[in-house]
């Protein structure tokens, strides 16, 4: 039987979390190195460290809900929203939400995708917080952000769970919205 690389139970201290991403060179395309969230996801006390430190900064932020951005961003997004006591909204790639959709075009690091939101899913004014996995160039972030700004939300800010800070993607975000990363690297 194969050997199981690292314990599934960690038992890491609330800090040691990110040591679990792991990076792998050109994925998904030759010359990105891929920051691979997934073995802190497996690690039952390392995925809680990882939601609490996420949760840390909006506890007190008067949410109505967050808006996770697909795919790893639903990884974060759910627990994230329970852990915050709000609901929770999927911002998706097109063709898979039903009814009425908005639609945003963008770049990130290695292609182009467009995310759609349900229109109507939220009230106007609605305070939001929206989440994802990852901030690289701030593509994908920026595009939830309009998105979420076309239907009227009052996006309160972002939260990633990792900021490649070399990607420069928080001054795209600019300073005008928190943008907090559970970590940096
Ligand atoms: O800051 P950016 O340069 O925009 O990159 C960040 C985005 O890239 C990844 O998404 P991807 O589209 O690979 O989708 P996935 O979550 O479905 O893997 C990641 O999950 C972020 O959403
Ligand atoms: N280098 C990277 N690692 C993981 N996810 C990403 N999304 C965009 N760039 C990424």
């Amino acid at each position: 039987m194969m050997a199981i690389p690292f314990p599934l139970r960690s038992g890491h201290p609330m800090t040691d979390w990110p040591r679990l991403i792991r990076d792998t060179p050109d994925f998904p395309s030759p010359g990105v190195l891929f920051k691979d969230i997934m073995p802190v996801l497996a690690d039952a006390e390392a995925f809680a460290a990882a939601i609490d430190a996420l949760a840390a900064p909006w506890r007190d932020a008067r949410l109505d809900a967050v808006l996770a951005i697909e795919s790893r961003g639903f990884l974060l997004g759910a627990p994230l929203a329970q852990a915050l006591g709000v609901g929770l909204v999927p911002l998706r790639k097109p063709g898979k939400l039903p009814g009425a959709v908005v639609e945003q075009r963008y770049a990130l690091e290695y292609g182009e995708d467009r995310l759609q939101m349900q229109a109507g899913i939220l009230p106007a004014g609605a305070r939001v917080l929206l989440v994802d996995d990852v901030l690289a160039t701030g593509g994908t972030l920026l595009a939830a952000r309009t998105l979420a700004q076309r239907l009227g939300l009052d996006v309160v800010g972002a939260g990633v769970l990792l900021e490649i800070v070399a990607l420069a993607g928080r001054a795209r975000w600019g300073t005008d919205l928190p943008l907090r990363a559970a970590c940096m690297v």
